[in-house]
């Protein structure tokens, strides 16, 4: 079987983000919670995603926002930011081998764990984060 290629190109990253929004969509536990925020605005959702993984993976500058924000408060804990990590590394993996596969998966669990830390703060803490 041949060698996967390495996650290089913009439409790379379209893939990437296509295939693993549309495994959210229909994952059970984290798919309604994406769905009901969501709602109509996939589309917008998955422009601003792209961005985003151009950004971190290619140092791209396209993506200006917080990434936080918008999680601060969802009805989230561990076991949905296993989800979400498990079928992030399960898509890079389907289509992609290489040095940016590598540091997609290990920027995608960096950023979980420290949502989800900073989620349980807010949570235990009086101080809400800046919006
Ligand atoms: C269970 C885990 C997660 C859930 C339920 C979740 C849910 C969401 C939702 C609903 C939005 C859209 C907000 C809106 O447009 O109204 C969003 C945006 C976003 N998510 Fe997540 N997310 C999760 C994990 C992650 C992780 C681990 C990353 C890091 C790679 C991430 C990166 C982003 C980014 C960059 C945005 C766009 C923020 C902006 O508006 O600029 N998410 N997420």
């Amino acid at each position: 079987m041949d060698k996967k290629k390495d996650i290089t190109t913009i439409d790379d990253i379209r893939l990437l983000v296509d295939t693993f929004y549309g495994n959210v969509r229909r994952d059970q536990l984290i798919g309604p919670i994406f769905e009901g925020v969501i709602g109509n605005r996939w589309p917008e959702h998955l422009q601003k995603m792209y961005r985003f993984w151009q950004t971190a993976l290619f140092g791209e500058h396209t993506y200006l926002g917080r990434p936080f924000p918008p999680h601060a408060e969802l009805p989230v804990e561990k076991r949905h930011f296993d989800a979400w990590l498990g079928l992030w590394c399960s898509t890079v993996d389907r289509f992609f081998e290489g040095e940016k596969a590598e540091e997609a998966k290990w920027r995608g669990e960096k950023m979980a764990v420290m949502f989800l830390s900073k989620i349980n703060f807010y949570r235990s803490s009086t101080s809400k984060p800046l919006t």
